[in-house]
C-alpha cells in the first residue's frame, strides 16, 4: 500500500508513551508516559500537547461517560479532571506487591475497565517475572482479579462481536484470545492466535479496525503489524521511524487515522542521535481501514 504517510505530529520526548486513546468530544489524542509520569492530550486543532503531572507511574487513560477521564495510577484505578487537575483514588490492586504497577488498561464494550499489572521494569523488558494480574474494574466500582502469573500485561481489546477478549503478555511473545461473555466480563478458553517473529521482537499495545483485524505494536520492532485473528496470518507491517513503538489506536475524522506512540527509556546517546523523533507520537493515514470508537468507563 503505496499510499501510508507517517509523520511525527508530536516530538514529546515521552520516556514511554503508551495508551493512545482517541477523545472524539475534545478532537484530541490521550496518552500517558509511564515512566514520565504524565497524562497527554494532544489536540489535534492546535496541534499542541497538555500535560498533567502525576504523582506515579501512570500506564493508561481512558474515557468516562460521566465526563472526564480514568486512568491507572501506580496500583490504583483513579479518576482525572482534566480541568482541575485532580486526581482521585477509586480502588487499588496488588498491595502485597510493593513493586508492582500497572500498565495497559482499555474499557470493553460494556463501560468496564481493563488493566493488569506488572513488577516494575529494571531496565525495559527486565524485571521479576510472574508477578502481574489482569482486573477488571466495574461500573459499580469493583475489581475483580481474572488471573495472575503475568510478566508484562499489555494490549487488550475486544472483537467486533463483542465474544472474543483479545490479549497480550508482552513475555509469552503471542497475542492471545480468550471467550468473551459480554453479559458477565468473564473471560475463559485461552488460546494463541499469533507468535511474534524475532524481527517484531515484543508484542506491546494493540487496537481493533472495523474489519476485525488486530494491529499490534512492536516494542523495539519499531512497526505496527495487521494480523487475522481467525487466520493466525500478519497481513500488513507499516515500520516506523523509531524502535519503540509501544501502542496505537485508531482517531481522527470517522476514525481513519492511526496514532502510535514510542518510548525512549533504555536507549542510550548514540540510539537517540540515530532516532531523534523516540518518545513522539506519530499519525499514520492512508492505510485504508479505519477504527472502531473507545468505549467510555460505565463508572
Ligand atoms: O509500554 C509498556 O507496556 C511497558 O510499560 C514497557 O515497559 C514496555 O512494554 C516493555 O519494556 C516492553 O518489554
Ligand atoms: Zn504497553
Amino acid at each position: 500500500m503505496s499510499s501510508v504517510q507517517i509523520e511525527c505530529v508530536a516530538r514529546e520526548g515521552c520516556r514511554i508513551g503508551e495508551s493512545p486513546v482517541w477523545d472524539e468530544k475534545e478532537s484530541a489524542l490521550l496518552c500517558v508516559d509511564i515512566t514520565g509520569r504524565k497524562v497527554c492530550r494532544w489536540s489535534w486543532v492546535t496541534k499542541q500537547v497538555q500535560a498533567i503531572s502525576v504523582d506515579a507511574p501512570v500506564s493508561s487513560v481512558a474515557l468516562r461517560k460521566s465526563g472526564d477521564y480514568v486512568i491507572t495510577l501506580g496500583t490504583r484505578f483513579a479518576a482525572l479532571k482534566w480541568k482541575e487537575q485532580l486526581v482521585t483514588t477509586i480502588a487499588q490492586v496488588d498491595k502485597d506487591k510493593p513493586n508492582n504497577r500497572f500498565n495497559d488498561g482499555k474499557v470493553d464494550p460494556a463501560g468496564r475497565y481493563f488493566a493488569g499489572t506488572m513488577a516494575e521494569e529494571i531496565r525495559p523488558a527486565v524485571l521479576e517475572r510472574h508477578q502481574g494480574s489482569l482486573y477488571t474494574l466495574f461500573s459499580d466500582l469493583s475489581v475483580v482479579k481474572h488471573f495472575d502469573q503475568v510478566d508484562i500485561s499489555n494490549g487488550l481489546d475486544w472483537s467486533l462481536d463483542h465474544k472474543t477478549f483479545f490479549y497480550i503478555d508482552s513475555l509469552s511473545y503471542s497475542v492471545d484470545a480468550f471467550d468473551y461473555d459480554l453479559q458477565t466480563g468473564k473471560i475463559g478458553n485461552r488460546r494463541s492466535v499469533y507468535r511474534l517473529e524475532k524481527e517484531e521482537s515484543i508484542p506491546d499495545g494493540m487496537c481493533i479496525d472495523t474489519e476485525g483485524k488486530l494491529w499490534v505494536a512492536c516494542y523495539d520492532g519499531g512497526r505496527v503489524i495487521r494480523l487475522d485473528p481467525e487466520t493466525g496470518k500478519r497481513l500488513q507491517t507499516v515500520k516506523l521511524p523509531v524502535d519503540k513503538t509501544t501502542s496505537c489506536c485508531f482517531g481522527g475524522k470517522d476514525y481513519s487515522e492511526m496514532y502510535v506512540t514510542s518510548a525512549s527509556d533504555g536507549m542510550d546517546k548514540e540510539w537517540l542521535s540515530r532516532q531523534p523523533q523516540a518518545g513522539g507520537i506519530f499519525k499514520i493515514t492512508g492505510l485504508g481501514v479505519k477504527g472502531v470508537p473507545p468505549y467510555p468507563f460505565a463508572g
